[in-house]
């Protein structure tokens, strides 16, 4: 499998924060109208995400006839935004809020509209505000993946980082009113 994905070798070290969803539980939504994972988002993928042991995250999508891209098989931009939720929730194992700012797919096989999917995060380390995690999907053998993602996400100040466009979204009175709080 090519990537150009490296994760440094002078990482920071990192631990479980306190206040992290325990093994097994699910993820704090994070924002109930993300396409991703919102489950009042109309059209979106509605995944339910569960930390796992470790640095892990894990969730399961049943791939809908409507997330079809090439004849009876899952879109990979699809793919691709499932993998960005799941592993965009592996940095608040640590702690901190954070965005994406590297997505990268390798697409080893077809999945077919029908399946469910598994997929599974893992937070490698950290360096400064950059948080490296590696994505894997399966649809049935846990041995033999169907995709691999790597991303790296950096830690924002969330207040700051979505001022500017607070008031563009579905559930901005929501929105203002969280990020206000000390
Ligand atoms: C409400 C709760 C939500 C919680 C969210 C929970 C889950 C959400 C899941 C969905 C996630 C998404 O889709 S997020 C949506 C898509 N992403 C975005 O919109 C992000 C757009 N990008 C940005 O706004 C900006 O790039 C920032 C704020 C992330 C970073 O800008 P900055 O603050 O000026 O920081 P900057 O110095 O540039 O970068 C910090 C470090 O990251 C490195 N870096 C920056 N870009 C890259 C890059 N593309 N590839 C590699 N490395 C990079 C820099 O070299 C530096 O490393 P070094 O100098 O330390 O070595």
């Amino acid at each position: 499998m090519k990537s150009g994905f490296v994760v440094p070798t002078d990482l920071d070290p990192i631990e479980r924060h306190p206040k992290a969803v325990g093994p097994g539980e699910r993820m704090r939504m994070h924002n109930h109208m993300c396409y991703g994972c919102g489950e009042d988002s109309p059209n979106g993928l509605h995944l339910e995400i569960y930390a796992g042991e470790g640095f892990t995250i894990r969730a399961s999508m049943e791939v809908e006839p409507h997330f079809e891209g090439g004849p009876g098989v899952l879109h990979g931009g699809i793919l691709t935004t499932a993998f960005d939720d799941v592993m965009g929730m592996a940095p608040l194992l640590v702690g901190p809020s954070a965005v994406t700012v590297h997505l990268e797919v390798d697409f080893l096989r077809p999945i077919p509209v029908g399946s469910t999917l598994e997929l599974s995060a893992t937070l490698l380390g950290r360096q400064r505000r950059k948080l490296y995690t590696e994505g894997v999907a399966h649809i049935g053998d846990p041995d033999q993946p169907v995709a691999v993602a790597h991303a790296i996400f950096v830690s924002i100040n969330a207040r700051e980082h979505f001022a500017e466009h607070l008031d563009k979204s579905q559930i901005s009175d929501e929105y203002k009113q969280r990020l206000s709080r000390p």
